[in-house]
């Protein structure tokens, strides 16, 4: 326990609001790690723009960035009573809604809020607004202790000087803060554990290599960039102890939605018996979808595959392709999940469930 003090006190937030201009900032990840450019959103139109291209990601991020943009879109009605500013808040919900079908936190997020609009039956449209203004804060405040848990929780399963696989970006940049499966790596930094973490670049839009690698390194972590094709050698040579991963949905029998490419480094690590940990906030967690197999996986433009990052194409021109976002990874693969509330084990429909009797 050397170096106690909170290495991320100086983090870049991704996502936040500019309160006096009633604008959503965010840090546009897709030009990381070359650019660190905020952009400025009013509309909605821009919000769903900025998930819908990933500029904001991570499905935590995600569900903060459409609370803002559900009341920045309701804060623009002319509406002049709570019926008709509902009618306008169901507008905007139903088209930030369409961004992106997979993490479940956009439409938990879009749920909270409509939720909290309900709470507010009968009073003025000025009042409502303000409602939602709070709601969204909250979404984002709550978050960061929510990542913290999970970073306790994760990290009273570590030992120091352990090798740690992850896959994508589930780091403080697609969060409020700390990040999920990243945040035992930063507590464990404060703390003189000295991981040393394999980052999977994570293609095709290299989530590991753009945004992984550069925030570990710029917090200091000992961070290793691997090819997605890498992290069977480096299991097999004894690099890795465990294995820890985000998540976009989990599914009531603990089937997994995270970035594409998870569920083979899941089954690689279960060939190796090295343990799989999937770092689930419970705003992730979707006991409505009872398996995978429940799992709308969006697919993305084949250019993502073929062109984009690459200064030529990398690709016959007009090849087909296939470009699933997501993959599923099945609930035998699966060591643990680690929520806020506690860590979850097998069967997971008994143990998630518990998890949520566990929220004040
Ligand atoms: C804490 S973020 C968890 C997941 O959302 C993350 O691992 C992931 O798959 C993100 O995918 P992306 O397509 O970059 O939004």
């Amino acid at each position: 326990m050397t170096n106690q003090q909170d290495i991320l006190s100086s983090v870049i937030q991704s996502v936040k609001l500019d309160d006096a201009n009633d604008t959503l900032i965010i840090l546009d990840q897709t030009l990381l790690p070359n650019e660190k450019v905020f952009l400025e959103l009013k509309e909605m139109e821009d919000v769903w723009d900025a998930i819908y291209y990933l500029r904001v990601r991570g499905a935590p991020a995600i569900g903060i960035a459409a609370g803002y943009g559900v009341y920045l879109g309701t804060k623009q009605s002319q509406a002049a009573t709570y019926d008709e500013l509902y009618a306008d808040f169901l507008k905007v919900k139903e088209y930030l809604a369409s961004s992106r079908p997979t993490a479940v936190n956009l439409f938990w997020a879009l749920d909270r809020m409509d939720a909290r609009f309900k709470k507010e039956a009968g009073k003025s449209v000025a009042e409502v607004k303000a409602a939602l203004h709070e709601e969204s804060e909250l979404i984002r405040s709550e978050d960061e202790q929510i990542c913290k848990n999970i970073g306790e929780y994760a990290l009273s399963l570590l030992k120091p000087g352990m090798g740690l696989l992850t896959h994508c970006n589930a780091g403080t940049i697609a969060t409020a803060k700390y990040g999920t499966a990243l945040a035992p790596m930063y507590l464990g930094q404060e703390r003189g554990y000295d991981f040393k973490v394999f980052a999977d670049e994570t293609r095709p839009l290299l989530q590991g290599a753009r945004l992984t690698a550069w925030e570990l390194k710029e917090a200091g972590v000992d961070v290793t960039l691997i090819c997605d094709n890498m992290a069977s050698i480096v299991m097999k040579e004894g690099k890795i102890q465990a294995v820890l991963v985000g998540c976009d949905r989990v599914a009531e029998n603990g089937d997994t939605a995270n970035k594409i490419g998870t569920s083979g480094v899941a089954i690689l690590a279960k060939h190796y018996g090295i343990p799989f940990y999937v770092c689930a906030p419970l705003s992730t967690v979707d006991l409505n979808t009872k398996t995978g197999d429940d799992i709308h996986i969006e697919l993305r433009p084949s250019e993502e595959i073929t062109t984009k990052f690459y200064a030529k194409p990398q690709a016959p021109e007009g090849v087909q392709t296939y470009n699933p976002c997501f993959d599923v990874t099945d609930h035998n693969m699966i060591t643990a999940i680690i929520t806020e509330n506690g860590i979850a084990y097998a069967p997971f429909e008994e143990s998630l469930p518990k998890m949520f009797k566990n929220n004040k």
